[in-house]
């Protein structure tokens, strides 16, 4: 019997060929081949089931957590699995646990601050998970200002080891994931202190737990910091605090990449920049950002899905009522995030080639690109976590009230993904990086310097200040080197009259946080025309397969020209566009949508998400939505009996007391 599809109509009317998309969408061939049998494989084994998660107490919850994680590295071992695909694994289990940061930080720190010698001794057991680490920097008093860290590390040169101590309440450390109840080691980041002189934050391998008992080690307090936002969600990560009380550890336990502590107690800052040391932050800043498209696009597909399925008003002759989805305020709400959920996609991709880059300059003792790439890597960090954020709220209303039901999926996709805002990073945090970056650029502009890499179109800020849109007709929007000279002239005109006003404090960093609500507008515009120019770049690529590349380029011109919707008063008052140009952009927006109508299912069937990874009954890939509504909600527990419990205690006492009223 042919199984029931209810999207199938709207699969019919797709104008482009999905299985190419598929493969635009994974990066590559190999890519969405590989991606596509580990995902089929952790959604076929009953160990990784996950419908239930919501219910769970804390503690179970926890076990439910080791559990999986145990059997995904079984799984990784007996299948012998690369660890592009052990990755993928545990990124399709979808369940925040220890193992993420063991190895998505822990790792990475120890790779990018140790030494070739502490690389050889450490990384071997680590990758053997014969010792599973964190990576324990903030602390209860200090988490964006890494420099403000109290936790110290003193030098003995007597022992020729390091004492770390928790002097304050506020230095004991407060969030690490994994460190409550797992880890065994950390890399802890402390003040290091030799001959009395503090020589700022820096890195450590500290062991936390015996190896045997699993028992914290003499001086070492550590436990899990509470619950936290949501039910299942972020719970299963055993977010923890630390305190160490005179804990020694041997001197060659410092990473050492960046600076030395000789046997004597010297300290030796080496030629590579002290900066270094918040490497690891950078490599997963990147990481997020890849991860953003994938969360946007899950919430995406759950409400395209469902919105197609839905119906609601204008039934004409008893036929049937419309589809929400044909609504243009659905629409218009809806669609910009399935371009974002692209967009973001294509910078991603770009942004980890660009880490890749300069990761590899590095090794070469290559810094130049170094502060590029922080600004990178903080801005889209920032830039795609808080947009993807407010989108999955979005995608809830879209579903109406369905969609505050916990089997759509997203409120627990809601809780779990709201603190990429706030961690590895602050988002307003990063964004003032960035405009500090680009106040620099601005300020180099004048000394023959030349911008490069993604402020290079700083360096023709002479035509960029003084251009004119010369937009006459909704249609001339769809041309790209107008879309980019739009995006590029207001970036360019609000940094330097943010530079202009900065020039007018006598004390810079007065200016500075008098105008950071500004800067930070500056920065989201210089990160929103990196993702409309890397978007462009795209589109120049050979994209094979029928209508592919014309889909893409709708998406494209949807995700600029609703920014350019969204953020009209940045674009007018800088001179870029008139307002007509503005009302014009919204009309090649609204033809817009008209065309990525037909193919929104297929455009999110190429996410290729399983029923399990997308865990939601209104997003699910048959569209059979209400049957299964319907069943879903007799499992609940409430439901195990017909008369709940505590109506003796609770609920007849009150329905009877007119019985003892009339008695009186
Ligand atoms: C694959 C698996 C992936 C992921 C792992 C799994 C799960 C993830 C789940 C949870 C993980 C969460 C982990 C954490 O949250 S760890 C803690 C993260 N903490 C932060 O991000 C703290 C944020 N704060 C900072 O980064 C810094 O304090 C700061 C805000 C950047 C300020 O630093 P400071 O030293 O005071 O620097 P400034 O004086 O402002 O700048 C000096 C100089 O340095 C440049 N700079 C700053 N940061 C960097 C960097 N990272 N790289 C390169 N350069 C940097 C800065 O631009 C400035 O340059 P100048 O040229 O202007 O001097
Ligand atoms: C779920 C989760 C997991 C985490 N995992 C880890 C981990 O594994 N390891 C680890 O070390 N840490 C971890 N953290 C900590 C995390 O990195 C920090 O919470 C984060 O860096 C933000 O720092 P904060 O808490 O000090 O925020 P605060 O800096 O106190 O932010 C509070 C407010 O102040 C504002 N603010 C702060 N400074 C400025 C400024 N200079 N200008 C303008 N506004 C400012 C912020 O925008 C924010 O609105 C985790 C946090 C969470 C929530």
């Amino acid at each position: 019997m042919e199984a029931l599809d209810y999207h199938a109509e709207e699969r019919r009317k797709a104008e482009f060929n999905l299985d190419e998309m598929k493969i635009v969408w994974a990066g590559s061939r190999r890519n969405y081949e590989l991606s596509d049998r580990v995902a089929r494989l952790v959604a076929s084994d009953p160990v990784f089931r996950k419908d239930n998660r919501t219910m769970l107490t804390r503690k179970d919850l926890f076990k439910d957590t080791l559990r999986k994680a145990a059997h995904a590295w079984k799984r990784i071992i007996d299948l012998r699995l690369s660890e592009e695909e052990a990755n993928m694994l545990r990124s399709y289990v979808d369940q925040p646990a220890f193992t993420d940061l063991h190895w998505g930080m822990f790792i990475p720190a120890i790779k990018g601050q140790g030494t070739s010698e502490q690389h050889e001794k450490w990384l071997p057991m680590a990758y053997k998970m014969q010792i599973i680490g964190c990576y324990a920097q903030t602390e209860l008093g200090h988490g964006s200002n890494v420099q403000g860290l109290e936790t110290t590390a003193t030098f003995d040169p007597q022992t020729d080891e390091f004492d770390l101590h928790s002097p304050t309440l506020t230095s004991s450390k407060w969030w690490p994931g994994g460190l409550g109840k797992v880890s065994t080691h950390a890399v802890v980041y402390a003040r290091l202190i030799t001959g009395g002189q503090d020589h700022g934050v820096h890195g450590f391998i500290v062991q936390l737990r015996g190896l045997d008992d699993h028992l914290p080690l003499p001086g070492i307090t550590v436990g899990d910091i509470g619950m936290k936002f949501g039910s299942g969600a972020y719970n299963s990560m055993d977010n923890g605090l630390l305190r160490f009380d005179h804990v020694r550890i041997p001197r060659n336990q410092m990473l050492m990449r960046v600076s030395q502590v000789t046997r004597e107690g010297k300290f030796v800052q080496s030629d590579v920049p002290r900066q270094l040391v918040y490497g690891t932050m950078v490599y997963v800043r990147q990481t997020i950002v890849s991860d953003a498209s994938c969360a946007l696009a899950r919430a995406v597909c759950i409400a395209t899905r469902y919105s197609a399925v839905r119906r609601q008003f204008g039934s004409q002759n008893g036929g049937p009522e419309i589809q929400v989805i044909d609504y243009k305020t659905q629409q218009s709400r809806l669609f910009p995030l399935l371009a974002s959920a692209y967009a973001f996609r294509f910078v991603g991709e770009w942004l980890k080639w660009l880490y890749t880059d300069v990761t590899q300059r590095l090794q070469a003792n290559d810094f130049s690109t170094l502060p590029e790439a922080h600004a990178c890597t903080a801005g889209l960090k920032s830039m795609t976590t808080s947009v993807t954020a407010d989108a999955i709220e979005e995608c809830r209303k879209l579903c109406g009230g369905h969609g505050y039901l916990s089997n759509s999926g997203l409120p627990e996709l809601f809780a779990v993904y709201i603190p990429t805002c706030t961690y590895e990073g602050d988002n307003v945090v990063l964004l003032l990086q960035v405009a500090r970056f680009l106040m620099k650029t601005v300020s180099q502009l004048g000394s023959g310097k030349k911008p490069v890499g993604t402020t290079a179109y700083m360096g023709r800020a002479e035509h960029l200040m003084q251009c004119r849109c010369e937009v006459e007709m909704a249609q001339d929007w769809l041309k790209p080197s107008t879309i980019l000279e739009a995006f590029e002239a207001r970036a360019v005109r609000m940094s330097i009259a943010c530079a202009k006003s900065l020039g007018k404090f006598s004390n810079p960093e007065d200016g500075f946080a008098e105008l950071s609500p500004d800067l930070v507008e500056v920065a989201i515009a210089h990160c929103q025309l990196i993702v409309v120019s890397k978007f462009l770049e795209k589109l120049q690529q050979d994209i094979p397969g029928k209508g592919v590349k014309r889909q893409l380029e709708i998406l494209c011109n949807v995700y600029a020209l609703h920014l350019l919707h969204k953020h009209l008063g940045d674009f007018v008052a800088t001179g870029c566009i008139t307002p007509n140009q503005g009302a014009l952009a919204n009309e090649q927006l609204r033809l817009l949508y008209a065309q990525v109508r037909p193919n929104a299912i297929a455009l999110v069937d190429a996410f290729n998400y399983t029923d399990h990874y997308l865990g939601s009954i209104l997003g699910c890939y048959d569209g059979n939505v209400y049957q299964k509504l319907y069943q879903e909600a007799w499992k609940d527990p409430l439901n195990d009996t017909v008369v709940p419990d505590g109506y003796l205690e609770y609920l007849r006492p009150i329905l009877k007391q007119h019985i003892r009223t009339a008695r009186l």
